[in-house]
């Protein structure tokens, strides 16, 4: 059977999958062998903010990513099974709030099982100009409206216009590499 058939079987059996279930492409990677790789790029931490129809919502995320400066947008990569994915689903206002040293906390708050309530509770917010939700304290926020979105595997792709952004007065940086927190650019 050509390759070009392979892929054609293939395809067809995933259009009967769930996402849970389905398996890896033929000749590829593992995810764990992908995962161990990845942890070698180090990525900054930010915790996306959304509120509006939708309602309120924030996780962590490390895949994020500038994609153009004309217009100016900003990629945000969401696991379609995460608890917070309804509310980014049906809302078009999103906010980067870009950690700092020593917001190793509110990472991991964001980033678990924690309910909504409790994880805004634990730092101060103020509205943008979008509806989403500013960290006060983050090292940089970019407000955004999201312009458009692909879903690929287990993840939707957010394209986002960053509509406006706010500096912290801080300039240093949390950076997730190697499965660990490291703050960088901290003065003294
Ligand atoms: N892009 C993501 O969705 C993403 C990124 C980082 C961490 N996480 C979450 O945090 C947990 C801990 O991460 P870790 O770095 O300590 O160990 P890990 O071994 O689970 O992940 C290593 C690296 O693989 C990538 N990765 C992990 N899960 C992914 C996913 N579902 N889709 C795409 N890329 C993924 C990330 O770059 C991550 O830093 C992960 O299991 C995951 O739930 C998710
Ligand atoms: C450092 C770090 C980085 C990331 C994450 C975690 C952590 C600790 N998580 C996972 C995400 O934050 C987590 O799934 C949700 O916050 C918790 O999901 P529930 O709301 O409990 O379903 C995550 N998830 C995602 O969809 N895209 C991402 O880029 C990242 N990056």
């Amino acid at each position: 059977m050509s390759v070009a058939q392979n892929l054609h079987v293939d395809d067809s059996r995933h259009a009967a999958l769930s996402i849970a279930t389905m398996p890896p492409p033929v000749g590829g990677l593992s995810r764990e062998d992908y995962r161990n790789a990845m942890a070698r790029l180090g990525a900054a931490v930010n915790i996306i903010t959304t509120d509006g129809p939708g309602g309120r919502a924030g996780f962590t995320a490390s895949a994020v990513s500038s994609v153009t400066d004309t217009p100016p947008t900003l990629l945000v990569c969401l696991n379609r099974s995460a608890s917070v994915y309804p509310a980014f689903r049906d809302n078009q206002a999103l906010c980067v709030n870009t950690l700092g040293p020593g917001h190793q906390h509110l990472s991991n708050l964001f980033g678990g099982k924690t309910p909504m309530a409790q994880r805004f509770a634990a730092c101060d917010w103020k509205t943008a100009a979008s509806g989403a939700p500013i960290l006060a304290q983050a090292a940089v926020s970019f407000d955004c409206r999201v312009t458009s979105r692909t879903c690929i595997g287990t993840h939707e792709v957010l394209f986002c216009q960053v509509l406006a952004v706010e500096l912290g007065a801080g300039t240093g940086s949390l950076v997730y590499f190697d499965r660990r927190y490291h703050e960088i650019g901290v003065s003294g």
